[in-house]
């Protein structure tokens, strides 16, 4: 483990997921509004926040005290691997003080050959103890995520990956079989949407729970009402 202190503040929490693209509302050309969402979410009780790029890890920072878990979210067609896929990627998080850095670690192409194991390798001999979370789809990828020494192993990429499409969502069982397979802490990620559900995936043996869209994209939340009146 890379820094107990860091780790036990998200014990049992919630991480609020504070996200959104180029191209939707709410990303807004001159930043400004992910700072306010994840000041909403302090108050509300989370315990960390998750964001996308070097800006809004910088501007979260600025706004709230909670631990930032930053991403840097880029294509690289026709390779898969988005998050936070190449070093350059990982120096950036870095340098705008990100506390954990989350990467993807499928074992899909990279862009960059490595795989994830020599990913984290690289990662690890340029910054040893930066705290690492790695993103996976599948139960294979977290079990080799968790072998090379990474600090948290999430389930965010499960059902969206070749590998793992038609996986549940959220993904309960995937959560379960991590837990009773391996010591790193396993974040549950992805499509939770309630906080019955947050409940149950802590009652599993998450480390904590981290909830985007069901909390910070009214776009996604409008559309789900639109969709169940249709
Ligand atoms: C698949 C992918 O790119 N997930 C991203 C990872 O950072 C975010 O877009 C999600 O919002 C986040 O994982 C939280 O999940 P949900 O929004 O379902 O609660």
């Amino acid at each position: 483990m890379t820094n107990p202190r860091l780790i036990n503040r998200l014990r049992g929490g919630l991480v609020v997921s504070c996200q959104a693209l180029p191209g939707e509302p709410l990303f807004a050309a001159g930043g400004g509004v992910m700072p306010l969402l994840a000041m909403a979410a302090e108050q509300g009780g989370a315990v960390g926040i998750r964001c996308n790029s070097a800006r809004d890890v910088l501007e979260i920072k600025a706004a709230v005290g909670l631990p930032v878990i930053g991403l840097i979210k880029n294509q690289y067609l026709p390779y898969e691997p988005y998050i936070t896929a190449t070093m350059a990627e990982v120096q950036a998080l870095v340098a705008v003080g990100a506390d954990i850095v989350a990467l993807d670690c499928t074992l899909r192409e990279r862009v960059d050959k490595l795989s994830p194991a020599g990913f984290i390798a690289q990662i690890r001999a340029a910054f040893p103890n930066l705290v690492l979370m790695a993103d996976v789809a599948t139960l294979k990828e977290g079990l080799a995520a968790a072998e090379c020494g990474v600090d948290f192993v999430g389930t965010t990429l499960s059902g969206y990956t070749p590998q793992s499409q038609g996986a549940p969502g959220p993904n309960f069982s995937l959560v379960e079989q991590l837990v009773a397979r391996t010591d790193v802490p396993i974040i549950a990620e992805g499509r939770i949407r309630t906080p019955l559900q947050a409940r149950q995936m802590i009652d599993l043996g998450a480390f904590c729970v981290v909830v985007g869209g069901a909390i910070t994209r009214p776009m996604e939340i409008t559309s789900d009402f639109v969709t169940a009146l249709a």
